[in-house]
C-alpha cells in the first residue's frame, strides 16, 4: 500500500528552525482574503496607541461590531481594555482573520504586533503570522523567531536581544521577553489573563472555542449565509463485515463534520454505503434460498453477512468444480449458464432494469441495514444528513456522462470496454501515475469509479456545496486521485478544486474475541466488556457507579476513539484493547476520569453557580493556577488550528496536556477544606477547565461522563 506524505510541515510545534520559521506563515487559517492597509503604530512607553485609517474599506467593513454584539464579550474585555487604545474593533479591523471576540490570542497576537511593530520597525502585519505557539508553558505563550521578520545586516541573536532591550518594561499583558539564541519567548502577565478568560469560559460555555464566523460566505456580511461543506464518511458496504478501514473513517469523518460545524459551515453529513453490484444480485439469491424472514428482521447485519458468506463459499466451490470439469474435457456450457455466478448476474441486471420486485427486495436488506446501523452510530454520537450510496446513482446520469466523456475524448473504447488512458490526457508521471481505468465493463454495466463521477456531480447539483469532503483509507488514493482528475477533464474544474480527501492508515490486529468477523457492534461490544472488567477491579468505586453497563460501553467507545485519534491520520496503528483500556497512559479512559474527576469536586463543593461567577479571581496566584489558565486560553486557538490540520490528533494532545495540568495541581489547589473564598476561586478555575475538556471531547465525538 502506497501511503501518502504527510503535508503539514507544522501543527502544535513553534518554529525551532530556521528554515520552518520563514517557511510557516502563522497560526490563523488563512480563510477570508481580505487585506487591510498596514497603519501606524506608536509604541509609548509599552502603550501601543494605534492608528486606523477611516479608509472606504472599513467603512464598508460592518461585522465588527456583528461580532461584538453577537457575542457578549464582557470576559475578553476584561483583557481588552487594558491597553490604552486598543478596542475589539480595532483588533479586527486590523488584522485580517482574527476574531478576537472568540479567541484570547488573537488579542495578544494583535497587541503584541503592536509593540513589536514600534520595537522593530517591521510592518506589524509581517510580525503577527510570525509569532508562533511554544512548545511548552515554560517556553512562554508565543515565541518568535527574529530571523523569521527578514531583517538584512544584522545577526538574529543580535537583533533578538536589542529588542528585548527595547520591549516596554511595564507592558499591562506581556512581560519582558526571554531570550534564547535568535528566539524571544514571550509570558503573558497572569493577572488579566485569568480575569478574562475564566469569565469567558462562564459566558461562552460551549460556545467557547467555536468561531461561526469562520465559516461565513462572506465575513463581513453574515446575511450572505453560511458556506457548505460535504462530508462523506463510513460508508459501510452491505452484507459485508464493516472493517477497521470503516471505523476509522466513521470516528475521523464525525469529527470533521463537527469541527466545520463549530466553524459555522453548514455541513451536510453523507454516508455513502457500498449497496450496488452483482454481489447484492447474489446476495438476493441467497437470501431466496436460504433466507430467514425473522432473523432478517431481528439481526439484518449480521444476517445477511451469513448469507452472503454461505453463498460466496458455494460459489467458490462450485466454480472449482466447473474448471475441474473444464479439464477433463466436458461441455460446461450448459452448467455455466445455470451457475450461481450467471444467476447473479441476471438477478442484478433484473436490478438495474429496475424490475420491481427484484428493487423491492433489496430495498428492504438496505433498509432494515440502514436501520441498525443508526442505531449503532448513535452511539458514537454520529447521524446522517442522507444515506446515499452506491445503488443511488441513476443509469441514465451515469450513460450521460460516458458520452460526453467520450466526446471529450476522455473515454477511449479498448476491447469493448471504455477506458481512461490518462497517460495520453494528463501530461508527465501524474498521466502514468494515474494508470489506466476502466469506466464501462464490455457488457455495458458501469464501475465503482462511474459512479463516483456521476455522483459527485450530482452532489454538486444538489448541494452546490463550497467544499466536499470524502474520508476514505489511503488504500483508495489513487481512486479518488482519479476521480477529481475525471472531474476536471470533464471540464469542471472549479469543481474539482472544491473535493479533497482526506486519507488515514491501516489498523493492524484488530480481531473480535468471538472470531474475525470485525462488525462495529462486535468491537465495541467487546471494548465495553474489557471495560466493565476493568472497572470492575475497583470495587469501592463501581459500587458507587449507578449504571455500570452503560458507563462501560461509553468507556469502551472512548478507548476505541482515543486511541484512533492519538496518531496523525496517516499513521498505521496497532488496535490493542489492553492498552486502549488502560487508566495509564493518554487513554480514552483516563481522558474520561480526568473530566469526571473535576465534576466530582464540583458536586463536593456544593458551590451554586452564582457564587463561581463572582469568585474573586485575584487568589489565583500559584504557578499550577496560572498554567491551568494559559493553557484554557488556548482552546480557541487550538481548534482554529485544527481546522488547518484536519487532525483529531491536535485537538487530542491539547486535551491531554489539560489533563496533565489539572492532575498535577490537585495536590496544590486543594477545593474541598479550602477557606470559603479561596474555594470558590479555585472551583472557578476547575469549572472552567471542567467547560473546556467537556468541549474538546464533544468536538471529538466523546461523551463526556460526570461519574464513574
Ligand atoms: N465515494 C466513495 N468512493 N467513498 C468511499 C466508499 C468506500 C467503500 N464503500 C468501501 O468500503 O471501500
Amino acid at each position: 500500500m502506497v501511503c501518502q506524505p504527510f503535508t503539514y510541515t507544522f501543527l502544535l510545534r513553534p518554529c525551532f528552525s530556521l528554515r520552518q520559521a520563514t517557511k510557516t506563515r502563522g497560526l490563523v487559517p488563512q480563510f477570508s482574503r481580505v487585506r487591510y492597509p498596514s497603519t501606524t503604530v506608536l509604541p509609548l512607553h509599552g502603550r501601543a496607541v494605534p492608528h486606523y485609517p477611516s479608509s472606504s474599506l472599513f467603512a464598508l467593513r460592518q461585522p465588527v461590531r456583528t461580532f461584538a454584539a453577537m457575542s457578549s464579550s464582557t470576559g475578553i474585555e476584561e483583557l481588552v481594555k487594558r491597553v490604552d487604545g486598543l478596542s475589539l474593533d480595532a483588533i479586527s479591523e486590523k488584522y485580517p482573520n482574527c476574531y478576537p471576540e472568540n479567541n484570547p490570542f488573537d488579542v495578544l497576537r494583535a497587541h503584541l504586533s503592536n509593540i513589536l511593530g514600534g520595537v522593530t520597525g517591521v510592518d506589524t502585519n509581517i510580525i503577527y503570522p510570525n509569532l508562533q505557539w511554544t512548545q511548552g508553558l515554560d517556553k512562554g505563550d508565543i515565541v518568535l523567531a527574529a530571523p523569521s521578520l527578514r531583517l538584512k545586516g544584522k545577526k538574529p541573536d543580535e537583533l533578538a536581544k536589542e529588542w528585548t532591550d527595547k520591549f516596554p518594561e511595564n507592558d499591562p499583558l506581556f512581560q519582558k521577553p526571554v531570550v534564547s539564541g535568535y528566539f524571544l519567548s514571550f509570558f503573558v502577565q497572569p493577572d488579566p489573563l485569568i480575569k478574562s478568560v475564566i469569565p469567558m469560559i462562564r459566558e461562552r460555555g460551549a460556545e467557547y472555542g467555536r468561531n461561526k464566523f469562520l465559516g461565513l460566505r462572506d465575513p463581513k456580511d453574515p446575511s450572505k449565509g453560511q458556506k457548505r461543506i460535504i462530508v462523506e464518511f463510513s460508508s459501510p458496504n452491505i452484507a459485508k463485515p464493516f472493517h477497521a478501514g470503516h471505523l476509522r473513517s466513521t470516528i475521523i469523518g464525525g469529527f470533521l463534520a463537527n469541527l466545520y460545524q463549530g466553524a459555522g459551515w453548514d455541513v451536510i453529513r453523507i454516508n455513502y454505503l457500498g449497496d450496488w453490484g452483482k454481489q447484492y444480485g447474489l446476495l438476493a439469491l441467497a437470501f431466496e434460498k436460504y433466507g430467514d424472514e425473522e432473523a432478517l428482521k431481528k439481526d439484518p447485519i449480521n444476517h445477511l453477512f451469513h448469507l452472503y458468506v454461505r453463498i460466496n463459499t458455494e460459489m467458490t466451490a462450485e466454480k472449482e468444480e466447473l474448471a475441474k470439469k473444464k479439464e477433463a474435457g466436458e461441455d460446461i456450457a450448459e452448467l455455466e449458464a445455470n451457475s450461481l455466478d450467471e444467476q447473479a448476474r441476471r438477478y442484478f441486471k433484473k436490478m438495474t432494469d429496475r424490475d420491481p420486485a427484484a428493487l423491492d427486495q433489496w430495498k428492504r436488506f438496505r433498509d432494515l441495514s440502514i436501520a441498525r446501523y443508526k442505531e449503532t452510530y448513535a452511539r458514537l454520537n454520529i447521524r446522517f444528513d442522507e444515506y446515499s450510496g452506491e445503488s443511488q446513482v441513476s443509469e441514465e446520469a451515469m450513460d450521460k456522462i460516458g458520452k460526453e466523456m467520450e466526446e471529450k475524448g476522455i473515454a477511449k473504447e479498448d476491447n469493448g470496454a471504455m477506458l481512461v488512458n490518462f497517460a495520453e490526457l494528463v501530461p508527465g508521471k501524474e498521466g502514468k501515475r494515474l494508470e489506466k481505468p476502466i469506466v464501462r465493463k464490455k457488457d455495458g454495466t458501469a464501475l465503482y469509479l462511474t459512479r463516483d463521477i456521476s455522483e459527485l456531480l450530482g452532489r454538486y447539483e444538489k448541494y452546490k456545496f463550497d467544499h466536499m469532503i470524502y474520508v476514505v483509507a489511503s488504500a483508495q488514493d489513487l481512486h479518488l486521485k482519479q476521480l477529481f482528475k475525471i472531474i476536471e477533464l470533464l471540464g469542471h474544474k472549479d469543481i474539482a478544486a472544491k473535493c479533497q480527501h482526506i486519507n488515514f492508515g491501516l489498523v493492524q490486529g484488530m480481531s473480535t474475541r468471538k472470531g474475525t468477523v470485525k462488525f462495529l457492534d462486535d468491537i465495541l461490544r467487546d471494548v465495553a466488556d474489557k471495560m466493565h472488567e476493568t472497572m470492575k477491579k475497583n470495587e469501592d468505586k463501581y459500587s458507587q457507579v449507578e449504571n455500570p453497563e452503560a458507563t462501560a460501553d461509553t468507556l469502551g467507545i472512548s478507548s476505541v476513539m482515543v486511541q484512533d485519534m492519538s496518531g496523525k491520520r496517516i499513521n498505521n496503528y496497532t488496535f490493542n484493547m489492553d492498552v486502549m483500556t488502560s487508566f495509564e497512559g493518554d487513554t480514552g479512559p483516563y481522558l474520561q476520569y480526568a473530566h469526571a474527576r473535576v465534576s466530582s469536586i464540583r458536586r463536593k463543593a456544593n458551590l451554586s453557580d452564582e457564587e463561581l461567577a463572582t469568585a474573586d479571581l485575584t487568589l489565583l496566584t500559584e504557578t499550577h493556577a496560572v498554567n491551568i489558565v494559559r493553557l484554557l486560553a488556548q482552546w480557541p486557538d487550538t481548534v482554529q488550528n485544527t481546522l488547518r490540520t484536519l487532525e483529531p490528533t491536535t485537538v487530542l494532545s491539547y486535551l491531554f496536556k489539560m489533563t496533565h495540568a489539572l492532575s498535577s495541581s490537585y495536590d496544590h489547589l486543594k477545593v474541598v477544606g479550602s477557606e470559603r473564598e479561596l474555594m470558590k476561586a479555585r472551583m472557578a478555575l476547575y469549572d472552567a477547565a471542567h467547560t473546556v475538556l467537556g468541549n474538546g471531547m464533544r468536538l471529538l465525538g466523546l461523551s463526556p461522563v460526570e461519574r464513574m
